[in-house]
């Protein structure tokens, strides 16, 4: 038998221009399962740009990206059955409280026991105080929460988080950390996650791709960064100073 292990995600030479704008500039990438791969940028980074490129919402101008087996670059879908997703603002029906919210996703998705699913994903995410709040009366926080909650309900094989921690108070930051090492190490969950926050991606503890002005500058895992390096990487910006990320 061969050892070879086929990547989760695979990215190869993947470009995005807009107009004057290169928003992924040739990045080449791959993800392992069961590895928390991290985005890292500052604003306008590309992040996002990727991310959506990944999950098939935006073609790329050129390259190509699988995920899950699926050529997303060429629009083929059947990665999203095995996906969750959270990409830029959370989103979920404003009239609908949160336990109709996620019954509805888990109808959407399709799932066996729905109930299960939904009452199980109300407790790992700490929304139980909130079950019958109207998704418009929560606080930006716990929004994120739903959110997550919706990316996580069918138990996917891979996890896209585009900044997953943004709104969160520092208790909620550490329990999304928890519940994402957690995933990984426990069900084999593979996470890719942006982030512009250094200190926080490196407690993941996974792999950081330190992405700038759409190139991918560097590739390190965090174990192999010492204290010293994650105070100091800076990179370039464009008015030519230094930004620490
Ligand atoms: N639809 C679009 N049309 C034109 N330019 C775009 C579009 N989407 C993104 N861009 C540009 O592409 C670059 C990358 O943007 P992107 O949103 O991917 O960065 P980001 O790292 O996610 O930033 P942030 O952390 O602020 O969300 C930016 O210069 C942005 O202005």
């Amino acid at each position: 038998m061969g050892s070879t292990v086929t990547p989760i995600t695979e990215v190869s030479g993947l470009t995005k221009r807009y107009s004057d704008v290169l928003a992924i500039d040739d990045v080449s990438l791959s993800v392992q399962a069961g590895q928390i791969y991290a985005l890292l940028g500052l604003n306008g980074a590309g992040k996002t740009t990727l991310i959506r490129m990944l999950l098939g919402m935006i073609a790329p101008t050129k390259g190509a990206a699988r995920v899950l087996g699926a050529d997303v670059s060429a629009g083929q879908r059947s990665a999203w059955a095995r996906t969750g997703y959270l990409v830029e603002a959370p989103a979920a029906y404003p009239e609908l409280t949160v336990r109709e919210n996620l019954h509805l996703y888990a109808r959407l998705r399709h799932l066996k026991q729905p109930h299960l699913r939904v009452e199980d994903i109300i407790e790992r995410l700490a929304l139980t105080p909130y079950t019958g709040r109207r998704a418009r009366t929560l606080s930006m926080g716990n929004l994120q929460r739903l959110a997550l909650a919706k990316a996580l309900i069918h138990s996917p094989d891979l996890l896209i988080l585009d900044e997953p921690v943004n709104g969160l108070d520092p208790a909620g930051v550490v329990e999304i950390r928890t519940l994402l090492t957690g995933l990984a190490r426990e069900h084999g969950t593979t996470v890719l996650i942006s982030s512009h926050l250094l200190a926080e991606v490196a407690r993941l503890n996974g792999r950081i791709a330190i992405l700038h002005q759409g190139r991918l500058l560097a590739e390190h895992d965090a174990t192999s960064l010492d204290q010293h390096r994650r105070r100091h990487i800076t990179v370039s910006t464009r008015d030519d100073t230094t930004a620490e990320l």
